[in-house]
């Protein structure tokens, strides 16, 4: 199959996406819809033929099969020997979830519960600080225990109405000293988020929370609580059981704002908000469990990803909200599509016979216009870009904006399909007065190779639930992609390394131990460090 979509791959690249446009129906038939929320994919070269090898590669890869494994519980995080059950956490109203012959579902409907009473009295003032109401609060973690929860909560600003929320996840002091300063430790909740309660940037920040907050506070450990699997952890760092929110081993990290990892997402936005993220979430699912594959959102999303990377070979893909609230959706996805396709072993610890997931990476529109379109147009390589856009805002005092906005997100994917000639450019140029061998450079400058394929994402507004529709679509599009290449997207072997190394070069960077046995790199690097610190 791999071989018959390169071949056919390649005997199309040199067609114009526009000319499939001669067929008037090209947009319909190459969309397809969720709700109301549109995936367009007609700017694509992908034809009826690309499309029925990549649905036939779907189906050879027992996509529908594997999904299915996955919400009944199977553990099909096989290197860990863990079921994948994110899905668990929004089944607000769905029927029993098993593992290991156990109905997890009271379990988690009983912990959201646990968490949106808690959030409530932070919320209401029920829970007081030393100091009174809770006004900010701090989300200590990294990784899938922050990159979700802050972009959903920048994402969810207009929903915010509860305390401030602070993220806080670099090792780098200087993020943890700029959150804290204009704090005051004695209306602040600090929550430690960690499903390992291990992880060195988390702990240490956390305890230099803990000895700022015992400066005004007297029972510091009283203004924290803790989200984790680890609840030996917890207790051993003095956060009373009342306030340690647990999940299990079959939620990843990066799949695990729907849970607990999400309170400081509930406390901004309250339960009631939180549950209709959830909700949207939920639906997403149901859609990807029981639509055919040509119909179905994420299985789309994935063709389209494996088109662009493992069959015409592009190498990254540029996510471009329009919409600045998305503005750390780029960062989000890099964890969930890199972590999680980033192998290069297939499920039977084989080399992987084709690349791995692709490069992410993205910053919302209109502000990347100014900066990197310049190589997404007129670079020699080709990004696909993957725009996402709202029909409307929520600024209705300011819908001259967001038309413009929607102006410009429409006009970069028109520009990237259609590109400008060389006989456009020349005589836009020769109106302007020029003309000779000035005229025939200056023109050159101007073309547009175009025919650069892009997708683009419509939602009629980014509330609770879209936003929960959008994270799961995604969720389960780097699902169907790693189905698809073979490899298990739920392990993450490849950050260890770099851990333990850190680990051993702590005391070295610290002068208690020598570089020896160190390349000679690194230990240049150490030596001139140490004379310059
Ligand atoms: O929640 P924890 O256990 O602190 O882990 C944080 C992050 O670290 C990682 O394990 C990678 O280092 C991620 O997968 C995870 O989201």
């Amino acid at each position: 199959m791999w071989n018959e979509l390169k071949s056919h791959g390649a005997s199309v690249s040199e067609r114009s996406i526009l000319s499939l446009f001669d067929d008037a129906e090209r947009a319909s038939k190459f969309s397809a819809t969720f709700g109301d929320m549109l995936f367009d994919f007609s700017k694509t070269n992908i034809d009826e033929t690309g499309l029925d090898l990549l649905i036939r590669l779907a189906e050879a890869a027992d996509v529908a099969g594997r999904r299915d494994a996955m919400f009944e519980g199977a553990k099909i995080n096989e290197t860990e020997g863990r079921a994948v059950l994110h899905t668990a956490l929004r089944n607000l109203d769905g029927g029993p979830v098993m593992v290991d012959g156990q109905d997890v579902m009271p379990e988690v409907r009983g912990t959201l519960d646990r968490m949106e009473a808690f959030a409530t009295d932070v919320r209401t003032g029920l829970f007081l600080g030393q100091g009174g109401k809770i006004t900010d609060v701090v989300n200590i973690g990294i990784g899938g225990s922050d990159l979700g929860p802050v972009m959903a909560t920048l994402a969810l600003a207009p929903y915010a109405d509860g305390p401030r929320t602070h993220f806080v996840s670099n090792v780098d002091g200087a993020h943890i000293a700029d959150v804290l300063r204009p704090l005051d430790p004695r209306t602040t909740l600090v929550i430690v988020a960690s499903k390992t309660f291990t992880t060195i940037e988390t702990i240490t920040n956390a305890n230099v929370a803990k000895a700022w907050m015992s400066e005004k506070v007297d029972n510091p450990a009283g203004q924290f609580a803790a989200l984790s699997t680890n609840a030996d952890l917890t207790a051993a760092f003095g956060i009373d059981a009342s306030r340690v929110f647990g999940f299990a081993d079959w939620v990843g990290g990066r799949y695990s704002m729907w849970g607990p990892i999400g309170l400081s997402l509930m406390i901004a936005i309250g339960g009631p908000a939180f549950r209709a993220f959830l909700r949207g979430a939920q639906a997403m699912d149901t859609h990807f469990r029981a639509a055919a594959l040509r119909e179905n959102l994420p299985v789309l999303l994935a063709l389209v990803g494996i088109w662009h990377h493992q069959v015409c070979g592009y190498p990254t893909r540029a996510v471009l909200p329009y919409e600045q609230r998305l503005i750390r959706l780029p960062a989000y996805l890099q964890q969930l599509e890199m972590e999680s396709n980033g192998k290069r072993v297939s499920m039977d610890g084989k080399d992987l016979e084709i690349v791995s997931g692709p490069i992410v990476w993205g910053e919302p529109g209109t502000n990347g216009q100014h900066a990197f379109y310049q190589l997404i147009h007129q670079g020699t390589g080709v990004v696909p870009c993957e725009f996402l856009v709202g029909a409307t805002g929520h600024e209705n005092d300011l819908a001259h904006m967001h038309r413009l906005l929607v102006a410009n997100c429409l006009a970069q994917s028109e520009a990237l399909l259609r590109g400008r000639s060389l006989e456009e450019a020349t005589a836009i140029m020769k109106a302007k007065g020029l003309e000779g061998a000035e005229l025939e450079r200056q023109a050159r400058h101007r073309v547009f190779p175009g025919n650069r394929p892009s997708t683009t994402l419509v939602y009629p507004l980014l509330t609770p639930e879209v936003l929960g529709q959008i994270v799961a679509l995604y969720e389960h599009r780097v699902f169907v992609e790693g189905v698809i290449l073979g490899i298990n997207s739920f392990d993450q072997w490849g950050v260890e390394l770099g851990k333990e190394l850190a680990k051993a070069l702590e005391p070295i960077v610290a002068g208690e131990q020598g570089t020896e046995g160190k390349d000679g790199s690194t230990a240049a690097l150490v030596e001139f460090i140490q004379r310059h610190a």
